[in-house]
């Protein structure tokens, strides 16, 4: 048995988006120039994982060659256990226009034990992972490390936003520590473990259509918001462990576990473009109006996953970071929209200038399509008479997932006790200021 050893604390990366990397943890492992020698070095096996058709265009062709210990088909049959409140099939879920939203998710008691598995809640999503069409939000609560136990998603890329708590996730690929103010992707397929050391929290969105890629800049130019360099994907790392090691696979929105008796994180060397990232929201290089009027929340765009339709997404992660406010003769809030997208947003830390109070961290809201938001009745009067001199804005952290689809609740979001039944109320005291006598100056 042996193990490549690294502290998670001294984790080196791979750096870019979208990149082809190669990564050996033993010297020589990668084949040179091909695929598939007829014997790898090392008596390796050589397996390949593919992100995409075999056929897509090469620019958003994906997949990893794997030079690994065993091959991972070395596994017992499959059993289909609980999926507890994981939901991925929103064909019988609940549809509401009504504005929702949510206090912070519970953390798990001290005396339960539960890991990052089994201490997902779906909250919210549109379509259905067999045809690929849709997407799901789910929120994670774990306290203790899933052991000898790995998990991998048929059904879409998973986009993990940690609130409290870091991850210290294994992956075939390598080891990402995924900190609060980092995000990571997952891909479908890959085998990953988490590991914590302490309560943690967050939120996911998983995408069934695509994979996330940056947005376009159009008149922004070649640089700014999230650049590319700032991704970091993992190098190889592996261990050589026979022990009872337990997969499960989510497959259709079902759980299926089966046997493995060997670590399956074993991956001496891999090369390729379908790998998972973390990205640091603190890099984010923030756009917005330097005259006047409030812009649209897609210039705060990290990654996208997009539909058929160019430029409408299966779901954008946008966030709401520290950023100078300097628009002058603006109401520079959030202004009173109706979108034709679901908005599902979600806290890191601090507070949001949309919602004087009730939105916090480890909390969520849904304003669904076409349901009236923006900002509440306190924030309305502050903003409106606020000496509009510049302002960093540095007091919170907060994102949205946003789809184009009508996200449809699960039972969990809808009856879980941090479903604030009253929110509505917070737009109640808007009262009328119009006076056809009086025009501004
Ligand atoms: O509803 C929200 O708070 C999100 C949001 C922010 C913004 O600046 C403009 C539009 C929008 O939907
Ligand atoms: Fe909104």
């Amino acid at each position: 048995m042996s193990t490549t050893s690294t502290k998670w604390t001294d984790l080196k990366y791979n750096v870019g988006f979208g990149n082809h990397f190669a990564s050996e943890a033993l010297e020589g492992a990668l084949p040179a120039h091909m695929n598939n020698p007829q014997q790898c070095n090392y008596g390796l096996y050589c397996e390949q994982l593919s992100g995409t058709a075999f056929t897509l265009p090469r620019h958003s062709n994906q997949r990893t060659w794997f030079y690994r210990i065993l091959p991972p088909v070395l596994h017992e049959q499959y059993k289909e256990i609980n999926n507890g409140d994981i939901v991925n099939d929103f064909s019988d879920q609940t549809l509401t226009p009504q504005q929702l939203r949510w206090q912070p998710m519970a953390l798990p008691k001290n005396t339960d034990k539960i890991d990052f598995i089994q201490g997902w809640h779906t909250m919210a999503g549109a379509g259905e992972p067999t045809m690929k069409a849709g997407m799901a939000v789910h929120m994670y609560a774990a306290n203790v490390s899933m052991g000898d136990k790995a998990f991998y998603n048929s059904d879409g890329d998973l986009l993990i936003v940690p609130q409290q708590g870091a991850l210290k996730i294994t992956t075939e690929m390598g080891k990402l520590l995924v900190s609060p103010h980092e995000i990571c992707v997952i891909q479908r397929g890959i085998r990953f473990n988490v590991e914590v050391d302490g309560p943690v929290r967050g939120y996911i969105l998983e995408v069934y259509n695509r994979h996330f890629v940056l947005p376009d800049l159009g008149p922004i130019g070649a640089n700014g918001l999230a650049n590319p360099r700032d991704f970091e994907s993992p190098v190889a790392w592996y261990e050589d462990r026979d022990v009872d090691y337990t997969i499960v696979g989510k497959f259709g929105g079902k759980l299926f576990t089966a046997q493995m008796k060997h670590s399956p994180f074993d991956v001496v060397a891999w090369h390729g473009n379908y790998v998972p990232y973390k990205y640091n929201l603190d890099h984010f290089c923030t756009m917005n109006s330097v005259n006047y009027d409030h812009p649209d929340p897609s210039i705060y765009t990290v990654l996208t996953c997009q539909t058929d339709e160019p430029g409408c997404a299966v779901a954008d992660f946008v966030i709401f970071p520290p950023r100078w406010m300097v628009q002058e003769k603006t109401f520079r809030p959030p202004y009173y929209h109706r979108n034709c997208m679901s908005e599902f947003m979600g806290m890191i830390y601090g507070h949001y200038d949309a919602k004087a109070e009730g939105f916090v961290p480890g909390g969520a809201s849904l304003h669904s399509v076409d349901s009236a938001h923006g900002p509440d009745a306190t924030t309305f009067e502050n903003a409106s008479k606020a000496d509009l001199k510049p302002f960093y804005f540095d007091g919170g952290l907060a994102f949205m997932f946003e789809s184009s689809y009508l996200m449809k609740l699960t039972k969990y979001g809808l009856n879980c006790p941090q479903n604030e039944k009253d929110y509505w109320k917070c737009w109640q005291p808007l009262t009328k200021h119009f006076n056809p006598l009086k025009k501004n100056p």
